[in-house]
């Protein structure tokens, strides 16, 4: 296998969702857990992405897992690693992404190299370096109150430049709209002056295109799906006209659930909307902090009394109020931490109730849930919503479908979508 493309994701669902770009546009890829064990026999691909959980955890585990990834790729061909980061460059002071950033332009010997989150298909657009959700700078949105990594500043330049031990520069609108010329004409000049990584400012899917041809020049790139597709769109000279590589998956039947631990602003509406049509039980913060065994225990009953009549759906997601004095009593770490392992015990007893459908709300959820299940790798579905495929299990015991959902991610009736496509 020579890859066209390698890709290191810092969680399991944005890893879902940039093979699932990587894939509409045209490249046959999988999804590992990690660096693949040696006797994972994995499908002929143009593209390998590896999802890492290291998002959340201390920087120096998150360089050095990354760095493994990034040879792994490298020694099966790819001549670019993308390094894949939210969307909405979730991260704190002390990284991840700068550090990460960092050792693999070290590693791979890189110039000047791009960086940009922008999604425009998810509305996350760049502009004079400020990222923006929707109407709102990042600052404004929801992603304010996030239980992990709270953005409190828009400007990407200067995030950026608090996390890495290098300059930052920008390419502007006016540069990315003037073509590739004029960005690697900036790019040098940047070089030039010592600075090393640039956020590069998008709106539109043509920024997206001159992004990913500039960003082949370099042996690395930083970004969210968007860059995926204009590297994908590079690497395979094609239009947006090109055929899905998605696998045709056949239908498992069998129960199926849902579990909820984002506690984005969208995956609580769309718990709220789910309540509508099935059965929606909505667990206490400080029961799964303080008694853990016990709440799950009491979940797990009370889903197995349902799961033959349908779907079921378990939320520990709780608003910003919620959130902030769980928090105020627990830690911010150890709240979530405790929350993350409630969800992944939740996963093993309902797969062990015959679960074999499994919709998962949040990046770092889904971190839990998948290490908890031991899953080595996924291929790529049908998408449910813009960055949500459905996945097949691939080298595991059990034949499984799973959605990995960004608590960011899907409309208000993503779940009963969610669950109509993976039948
Ligand atoms: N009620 C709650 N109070 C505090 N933290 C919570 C609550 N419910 C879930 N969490 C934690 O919030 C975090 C959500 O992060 P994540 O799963 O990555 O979601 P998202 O995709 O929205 O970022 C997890 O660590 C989860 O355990
Ligand atoms: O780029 C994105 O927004 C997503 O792919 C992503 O990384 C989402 O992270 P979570 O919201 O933590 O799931």
């Amino acid at each position: 296998m020579t890859l066209r493309l390698g890709a290191v994701a810092d969680d399991y669902t944005g890893a879902s969702d940039l093979a699932n770009t990587l894939t509409k546009a045209g490249l046959r890829t999988v999804q590992t857990i990690g660096v693949p064990d040696p006797a994972l026999a994995l499908p002929d691909v143009d593209a390998v992405v590896v999802a890492l959980k290291s998002r959340a955890i201390p920087a120096d585990d998150a360089v050095a897992l990354s760095r493994a990834a990034c040879g792994w790729l490298t020694e099966r061909g790819a001549a670019h690693v993308m390094f894949k980061v939210c969307s909405t460059f979730d991260s704190t002071d002390a990284g991840n992404i700068g550090p990460v950033m960092d050792a693999l332009r070290a590693d791979l010997g890189a110039a000047t190299i791009l960086v940009s989150p922008a999604f425009p298909e998810t509305q996350r657009t760049v502009y004079q370096g400020h990222l923006f959700v929707g109407t709102v700078p990042l600052s404004e949105s929801p992603l304010k109150d996030h239980p992990l990594n709270p953005m409190h500043d828009s400007n990407l330049v200067r995030v950026l430049a608090r996390q890495s031990a290098g300059r930052i520069g920008l390419i502007d609108l006016a540069t990315m709209e003037a073509g590739p010329e004029a960005v690697r004409a900036r790019c040098a000049a940047l070089a030039e002056t010592g600075i090393g990584a640039a956020i590069a400012d998008a709106v539109f899917e043509r920024h997206l295109e001159v992004m990913g041809i500039v960003a082949l020049d370099q042996p690395v790139s930083v970004g969210a799906s968007g860059l995926g597709l204009g590297l994908a769109r590079a690497l395979g000279r094609a239009g947006p006209d090109r055929a899905t590589a998605a696998a045709p998956l056949a239908a498992l039947g069998g129960p199926a659930a849902i579990l909820a631990g984002s506690c984005a602003a969208a995956t609580l509406e769309q718990i709220r909307i789910a309540e509508t049509v099935l059965p929606v039980l909505r667990l206490a913060g400080a029961a799964l902090v303080t008694e853990r065994a016990r709440a799950v225990a009491e979940a797990l009953a009370w889903a197995r009394e349902r799961l033959p009549h349908g779907p079921v759906l378990i939320a520990a997601s709780g608003t910003p109020e919620e959130v902030a004095a769980l928090q105020a009593r627990f830690g911010r770490t150890e709240s979530g931490h405790a929350i993350e392992q409630a969800s992944a015990d939740l996963a093993e007893g309902l797969v062990a109730a015959g679960v074999r459908r499994l919709v998962v709300a949040g990046g770092e959820t889904s971190g839990a849930v998948v290490d908890r299940l031991g899953l080595p790798a996924f291929l790529l579905g049908p998408e449910i919503a813009a960055g949500v495929p459905v996945l097949a299990t691939v080298g595991a015991p059990l034949e499984m479908r799973f959605a990995l959902k960004s608590g960011n991610f899907g409309g208000p009736d993503f779940f009963a979508r969610a669950l109509e496509a993976m039948p």
